[in-house]
């Protein structure tokens, strides 16, 4: 539908190339070099294993493409994206466990370095693994007034990890990170385009959709290379902490995600959604 809406309104979409896997959906604008990313898992577009690892070989082949810049957003009503899938954290078999927090990580790496700008169109809530991957992206156009976007990990019993937390700091500066962080605190639109985690506010998708193309011609006669290298170093303090500390990072969620403890939690959280 989302997919369908872009492709008339830019009027231009007509070289276009449109892959779809089942969960999402890619389209690229020849013309322009724009692809758009549109996330399609109902009901509420939980990153599961199999969800990440589509988007991040989608991330991959857009490298290939070299397209010019993306957007990423999705077709559901009323959600961005939820987060990473709860079902996953509760009882968890270690291996999988492992498995998706590692392709997790190698998502966000992906998506936090691309070569091309990139625009989250978020056309809903968007609490957790939503906003970071919102907050990867270099420009966020959200769609309010009735949506919500934040890091609520602490409000689940668990720990948003450093390169979720950098990420934040890196957005909103660390005073407002660290009151979102341990609070879990989701924003309105209009809180969240207060505080500086979003960076336009719009009344609807086709307007947002429409800052975020104005955005991405702002690249038009910017240097593909001058970008990437300004993207590289100032994006790098965030990334390198992973890169040097990957098996450390899973080693605690894994065993902080198998503790009794927050077992307890996540099914306390997951009961209270199913109310
Ligand atoms: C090495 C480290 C890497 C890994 C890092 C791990 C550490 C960090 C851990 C976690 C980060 C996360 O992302 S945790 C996910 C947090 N997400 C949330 O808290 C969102 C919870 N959901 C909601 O708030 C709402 O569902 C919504 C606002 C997103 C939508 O509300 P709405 O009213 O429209 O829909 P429902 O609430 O009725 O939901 C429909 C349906 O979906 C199920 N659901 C919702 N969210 C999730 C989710 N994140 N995962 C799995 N399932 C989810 C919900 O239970 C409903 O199911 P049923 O229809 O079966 O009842």
């Amino acid at each position: 539908m989302l997919r369908r809406y872009i492709l008339n309104k830019t009027n231009t979409f007509i070289n276009y190339r449109y892959a779809s896997q089942s969960m999402l959906q890619s389209t690229i604008d020849d013309k322009l070099g724009i692809a758009t990313l549109v996330m399609n898992k109902p009901p509420v577009n939980s990153l599961n294993l199999e969800f990440l690892e589509e988007i991040k070989s989608q991330l991959t082949q857009f490298k290939n493409d070299k397209i010019r810049g993306m957007i990423l957003t999705s077709d559901l009503q009323k959600i961005f994206c939820a987060g990473l899938d709860i079902t996953e954290f509760s009882n968890p078999n270690p291996e999988r466990l492992s498995k998706i927090c590692t392709t997790f990580q190698d998502t966000w790496l992906a998506l936090y370095l691309t070569q091309f700008p990139t625009v989250a169109v978020i056309n809903g809530h968007s609490p957790a693994g939503g906003c970071l991957l919102a907050m990867s992206c270099d420009y966020r156009v959200m769609v309010g007034p009735n949506y919500t976007i934040g890091l609520n990990e602490t409000k689940l019993g668990i720990v948003a990890p450093k390169w979720f937390q950098d990420c934040m700091v890196a957005v909103i500066g660390q005073r407002k990170a660290e009151v979102s962080l341990t609070t879990g605190k989701m924003y309105t639109t209009d809180q969240a385009l207060q505080i500086g985690l979003v960076d336009e506010s719009v009344p609807d998708v086709d307007n947002a959709i429409n800052k975020g193309i104005q955005f991405l011609n702002n690249f038009q006669k910017i240097s593909p290379w001058a970008y990437k290298m300004t993207k590289d170093i100032r994006r790098q303090p965030t990334v390198q902490w992973l890169i040097d500390n990957k098996q450390k990072d899973l080693d605690f969620v894994v065993k902080s995600m198998m503790s009794p403890n927050v077992q307890k939690s996540i099914g306390l959280y997951l009961q209270s959604l199913k109310k």
